[in-house]
C-alpha cells in the first residue's frame, strides 16, 4: 500500500528557471491496485515515481508504504520495498553478467535477503520455472549473458525481476514505450499477467492512453504537478480514448480560462 499525501516538489526554486513538478498532489494506492498514469510532457509523472523510489526528496509532504513513513530513506534503503522497470531496456539488466546471475541478484533484494547470491540447483529450478512463464524460451538458456538478448528479451526479463521478489510497489516508468509494438504487446500481456499473480500494487507511466485503458484497475491523468482526472475500475471500463483527449482538452481550455480571467 502507498500512501502519497501533500507533495509538492520544485526544482531551481527561485531562479529563472523554476519548475514547479508536483503542486501538493496525494496518491493512494491500496494492496494489489494498478493504477496507469497518463499526462502531458512536463506534467510530472517522472518526477512521482522518482519520489515514490526515493532518488528525489519532496519539499512537502510525506510518502508511506505499508503504513511506514519511508520520506527521509534514500534509494537504496526504499530498495526492498519497491520494484522498477524504466523505458530503457538496458536500464534494468547487467549486460556482462548471466541470465541466471542477474536473476539471482534480483532474488536476494526484497523479502529473499537471506539467501546467498550464489545459484543453487533449487534457485535454478525456480528461475526455469519463472523464465517459463514468459514465453521467450529463455528457460533454456541460464548462463546466456543478457548483453546478447534483444531489447523485447532484456525488458520481459527486467519485469520478471522486479516482481518475483513481490516488492510492495511496482514502478514501470514507460517500461514499453522503447519497443516495437509486437514485443510492447508482449510486455504489456506479462505485465498484466505478473502484476495479477503476485497482486502487486502499481503505477504505470505510459504516453499510450490505449494501453492506460486496457491495463490495470484505475486511471489517473496529471497535468501541471495535479492529479486532474481519476477514473475508477468501472469508470475505466467505459472510458475511450476520445474520451480521455476530450477530458484533457477541457482541463486545458479551463486552465486557460482561469489564467484569462486572472489578466
Ligand atoms: N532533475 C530535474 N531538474 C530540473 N527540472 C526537472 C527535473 N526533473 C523534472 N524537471 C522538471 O519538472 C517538470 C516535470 O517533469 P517530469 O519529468 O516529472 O514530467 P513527465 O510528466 O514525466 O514528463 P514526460 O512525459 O515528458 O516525461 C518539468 O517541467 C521538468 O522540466
Amino acid at each position: 500500500m502507498l500512501q502519497i499525501d501533500g507533495v509538492s516538489k520544485t526544482f531551481f526554486t527561485n531562479t529563472v528557471n523554476e519548475r514547479v513538478a508536483l503542486h501538493d498532489i496525494s496518491v493512494r494506492l491500496g494492496a494489489g491496485e494498478f493504477v496507469t498514469v497518463i499526462g502531458s510532457n512536463g506534467a510530472g509523472k517522472s518526477t512521482l515515481l522518482n519520489i515514490t523510489s526515493g532518488k528525489l526528496r519532496p519539499d512537502t509532504g510525506t510518502v508511506r508504504i505499508d503504513d511506514k513513513d519511508v520520506t527521509r530513506l534514500a534509494d537504496h534503503q526504499r530498495a526492498k520495498y519497491l520494484g522498477r522497470v524504466f523505458q530503457d531496456p538496458m536500464a534494468g539488466t547487467a549486460p556482462h553478467m548471466t541470465i541466471e546471475e542477474n536473476l539471482a541478484i534480483a532474488l536476494e533484494r526484497g523479502r529473499f535477503r537471506g539467501l546467498r547470491r550464489g545459484v543453487t540447483n533449487a534457485k535454478r529450478a525456480r528461475f526455469r520455472e519463472e523464465l517459463a512463464t514468459l514465453e521467450l524460451g529463455l528457460e533454456n538458456r541460464l548462463g546466456a549473458k543478457v548483453g546478447m538478448l534483444s531489447g523485447g528479451q532484456r525488458q520481459a526479463l527486467s519485469l520478471l525481476m522486479a516482481t518475483f521478489s513481490e516488492p510492495d510497489i511496482l514502478l514501470l516508468d514507460e517500461h514499453t514505450a522503447a519497443l516495437d509494438p509486437q514485443r510492447a504487446e508482449l510486455v504489456s500481456r506479462l505485465t498484466a499477467e505478473l502484476v495479477e499473480r503476485h497482486h502487486l500494487s502499481t503505477l504505470m507511466v505510459t504516453h499510450n492512453m490505449e494501453q492506460a485503458l486496457r491495463l490495470g484497475s484505475r486511471l489517473i491523468m496529471m497535468h501541471e504537478g495535479q492529479v486532474v482526472l481519476d477514473l475508477d475500475a468501472e469508470r475505466k471500463k467505459r472510458a475511450t480514448v476520445a474520451d480521455l483527449l476530450g477530458a484533457f482538452e477541457k482541463i486545458k481550455g479551463a486552465a486557460l480560462d482561469d489564467r484569462t480571467l486572472l489578466q
